[in-house]
């Protein structure tokens, strides 16, 4: 009879109260020492086993807490902090820490600094997206002369925390070529980071002996690069690395996840390791040839529960799955969430303002925990019956005592919980809520009138000609990204809102008057174009989740962005449309206070999709088409309140693409579709931008052409203008911001730098195709720094006006 486990692959860090998140924000304002951060790691982590443990899993699984990022924690853990950083031999881990992921504010590349203007000393390390995700890790640094060498005690620690909690230890580790795929080469062209692995895998080995050592039953070893398209050399080089960890100490779960294995299946198979974790949800179509492949010795690890959506789980469908899966598996079968829950919030219990009907329909961290449990007792029920009926006895002894709330149920609780699951499922697939005839119908009506739908009406050269006549600018125009500094005292005032202690005149006369005081900022700083500064903006996606119709929002939904900062997705669940206009107010109020532009700011079809929970019962495609209509009408509305000048904000167009390459076209398709579809109800003289940042954008460029936004701000400065190559190349047909300045950084950049930028940029693009901005937004910096860059951001304009004397 097969062995039912349940485990998680990771757990969310930043607590149900984002504890995590007030902690670390004391700390870096000087207001929490170091030894009381440590304790309220050690509070969260304790709590969290403890959820789980009383879930009923079987395993806790320790590694995945982080002060910043998990692969953070794996440079410091595997001794490659790279070397600019300058640190010095018994300089406090914790504080290194904090210096990698915020960077050293102590060292200014603009102020007397011996190492130039492209100085990267100091400096933050690189985020990017991890995966198709809306995390993001810090990438590592990799040169040819990179060593390694393992610092456990923190691990070690947790380890030994759970131990003396009482609870059964599964660590959790990236594997050495996920850890080396993520990051950057460095120095010499010609480096391969893959190279480096021969040096990587002993202190690898040494550190699954050590936690072998240290009583952690199993170690799951996360590869999800298994599930990308790899380079044969990456591929081979799986079987000799396991086979060598393999030797080292505990049992290995080699965990996949967010893609099929594809043709990685055999190799994901073959591996020296104990078990397999795969994707059930985006790989459920491999799970029959992964159990038949899987040698029989070895545990499959199913993760059938959604670890990125928050849709309760069809447990009959599920069960379904589950059941032939478990009659091939003579051995053992765990059962699991597809991946970390880093990507879902931490419980429903907290949300009261849900309406009750879509709140029967979800489920967050915690409640996945307990269908992993109600799927195991349901599982091993099925299982002993069979056995009973195949071997004329029932022998439930190596059946996993189920423990806890759920796992303590009885046939009679089982029976009442599973019919409770199915009754949420089956009111939302027939909930009328869910369907708009309406929407339906607008979507019909536009895929036969297709063509001219999502076309703007005269092709860019002559749209050019209109606009430039239209909005009279000089060249290297200067604008921003759209937010500026969310202060305490914006923050404060809408949570006074929120919790009922500030009406909403008052509150709407605030937001006006931060609204203003931007303008004003802006008039005297000397921009061209101005923004309202997003100041009534919870964030770029929320907010108008919050106004959508078949959106909803939670009150606690938090998820981990980056480092401390967190986002609170809205969650689509039926056909969506926009009751009224969102925006337009606010930037009309704007417009009335300068004779200057103000640039009307939305958020794009793809980005909101991305960025939200999304439905399951209909195809992307679908759902952002409908978004896409809506954001039409509010494009529709500000052109009509006189706003010349309207930004559709796409930053997640590329995180969006599939992993594998094979399914890109068909997303490339429908995505620019949407866009297109949201701008094309512009006139000629209406300037629609765009503005993307996380990019690396060189290998969607027909695309990215083809959603034939007027004018593209991106994020180009951290690249010191590389990314801009591809768009010289190409020829870029219509005009292009490329970021000056880096928004993740409390540093403000010198004119002579973004001059230099500027300069980089007009050597590829030409110059009257050329505007001037940051990366990004400005919502996280303090308003000083952003007057003294934006001023010096001024300067450089003007001086790059000068020197190609061309007003
Ligand atoms: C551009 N980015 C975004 C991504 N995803 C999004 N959905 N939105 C984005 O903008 N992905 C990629 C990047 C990620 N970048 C960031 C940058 C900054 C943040 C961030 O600052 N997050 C805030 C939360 C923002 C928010 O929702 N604010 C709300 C609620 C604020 C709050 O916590 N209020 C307190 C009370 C405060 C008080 O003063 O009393 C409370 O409610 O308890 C708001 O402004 O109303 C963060 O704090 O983490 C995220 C991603
Ligand atoms: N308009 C948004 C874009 C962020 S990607 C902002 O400025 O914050
Ligand atoms: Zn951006």
């Amino acid at each position: 009879m097969t062995n039912i486990q349940i485990h998680i692959p990771g757990f969310p860090r930043i607590g149900a109260a984002r504890e995590l998140k007030t902690a670390l924000e004391r700390h870096w304002r000087g207001e929490l020492p170091a030894a009381a951060l440590e304790q309220t790691g050690r509070d969260l982590r304790a709590r969290h086993w403890a959820v789980q443990r009383l879930a009923g899993l079987d395993h806790v699984t320790v590694g995945d807490f982080a002060w910043y990022d998990h692969v953070a924690n794996h440079i410091q853990l595997l001794g490659c902090e790279p070397a600019r950083f300058g640190f010095t031999p018994g300089q406090d881990a914790l504080q290194r820490y904090f210096t990698m992921a915020r960077g050293d504010t102590g060292h200014h590349a603009h102020a007397g600094c011996a190492h130039g203007h492209a100085c990267q000393q100091g400096a933050a390390l690189e985020m990017t997206k991890w995966f198709d995700t809306n995390y993001h890790y810090l990438v590592p640094e990799f040169a040819a002369d990179t060593a390694f060498s393992l610092h456990a005690e923190r691990l070690l620690a947790e380890v030994a925390e759970a131990q003396a909690l009482g609870h059964p230890v599964k660590a959790v580790l990236l594997g050495p070529l996920t850890f080396l795929w993520l990051g950057k080469e460095k120095g010499e062209p010609g480096f391969d980071r893959l190279d480096l692995l021969e040096r990587l895998l002993p202190v690898y080995g040494a550190l699954l002996a050590q936690l072998k050592r240290a009583g952690a039953a199993w170690v799951q070893i996360d590869e999800p690069i298994l599930g990308l398209d790899l380079p044969a050399a990456w591929r081979n080089a799986f079987e000799p690395a396991y086979w060598q960890l393999s030797q080292a100490g505990a049992p290995l779960l080699l965990a996949t996840y967010f893609s099929p294995l594809e043709e990685n299946l055999g190799l994901a198979c073959r591996l020296s390791v104990a078990g397999l974790h795969v994707d059930g949800v985006r790989a459920a179509h491999e799970l029959t040839s992964v159990a038949d492949w899987l040698p029989g010795h070895k545990v499959l690890s199913v993760g059938i529960v959604d670890g990125r959506n928050v849709w309760r789980t069809d447990l009959d469908a599920a069960l379904a799955v589950l059941r032939p899966l478990c009659a091939k598996r003579s051995g053992q079968l765990w059962l699991s969430t597809s991946c970390s829950l880093l990507h879902v919030p931490y419980s429903l219990q907290q949300e009261s303002a849900l309406d009750p009907e879509i709140r029967s329909w979800l489920a967050f961290a915690t409640e996945k925990l307990d269908e992993l449990a109600l799927l195991r007792t349901a599982l091993a029920g099925a299982d002993a019956a069979n056995a009973a009926d195949t071997a004329g006895t029932a022998d439930t002894a190596d059946i996993a005592a189920p423990v806890g709330t759920t796992g303590t149920a009885d046939t009679a609780d089982l029976t009442a919980a599973l019919a409770a699951a199915r009754a949420a499922v089956a009111s939302r697939r027939a909930s009328p809520r869910v369907h708009n005839a309406a929407v339906a119908a607008r979507l019909a009506d536009l895929a036969q009138g297709e063509r001219c739908a999502d076309r703007r009406a005269s092709p860019f050269p002559q749209r050019q000609v209109a606009q430039r006549e239209r909005l009279g600018l000089p060249s290297f125009p200067t604008t921003t990204i759209g937010s500026f500094p969310q202060t305490a005292d914006i923050r404060a005032a809408r949570a006074a809102h929120k919790r009922g202690e500030l009406d909403a005149a008052s509150y709407e006369r605030a937001m006006l008057a931060h609204i203003a005081d931007a303008v004003h900022r802006q008039e005297l700083l000397g921009l061209d174009v101005l923004v309202h500064g997003e100041a009534e903006r919870n964030d770029m996606v929320e907010y108008f989740g919050e106004q959508l119709d078949g959106f909803t929002f939670t009150q606690h939904g938090w998820v981990q962005s980056y480092g401390s900062r967190c986002v609170k997705p809205p969650l689509i669940y039926g056909d969506v449309s926009r009751p009224q206009p969102m925006t337009v107010a606010w930037t009309a109020h704007a417009q009335r206070l300068t004779k200057r532009p103000m640039k009307g700011m939305l958020t794009g079809p793809v980005t909101i999709l991305q960025w939200s929970f999304v439905r399951d019962d209909q195809p992307r495609a679908t759902t952002a088409r409908q978004i896409a209509l809506a954001i039409r009408d509010e494009v529709a509305d500000l052109e009509q309140a006189g706003i010349a000048i309207i930004q559709i904000d796409e930053p997640a167009l590329r995180e969006g693409l599939p992993l594998r390459r094979a399914r890109w076209d068909d997303y490339l398709d429908w995505a620019t579709g949407a866009f297109r579809l949201t701008a094309a109800v512009a006139s000629d003289s209406t300037q629609i931008h765009t503005h993307m940042c996380y990019a690396e954008f060189n290998d969607i460029l027909p695309q990215i052409a083809a959603m034939d936004a007027d004018v593209i701000t991106i994020e180009t400065s951290r690249s010191d203008m590389e990314l801009l190559a591809g768009f010289g190349q190409f020829r870029y047909p219509n005009e292009i911001g490329p970021g000056v300045y880096d928004i993740h950084s409390p540093r403000v950049p010198d004119q002579e730098q973004m001059v230099r930028l500027l300069r980089k940029a007009s050597a590829v693009i030409a110059p009257d195709q050329l505007w001037v901005n940051p990366d990004c937004g400005l919502k996280t910096r303090g308003w000083d720094e952003t007057e003294a860059a934006l001023r010096n951001m001024v300067a450089a304009a003007r001086q790059l006006r000068e020197e190609h004397a061309i007003y």
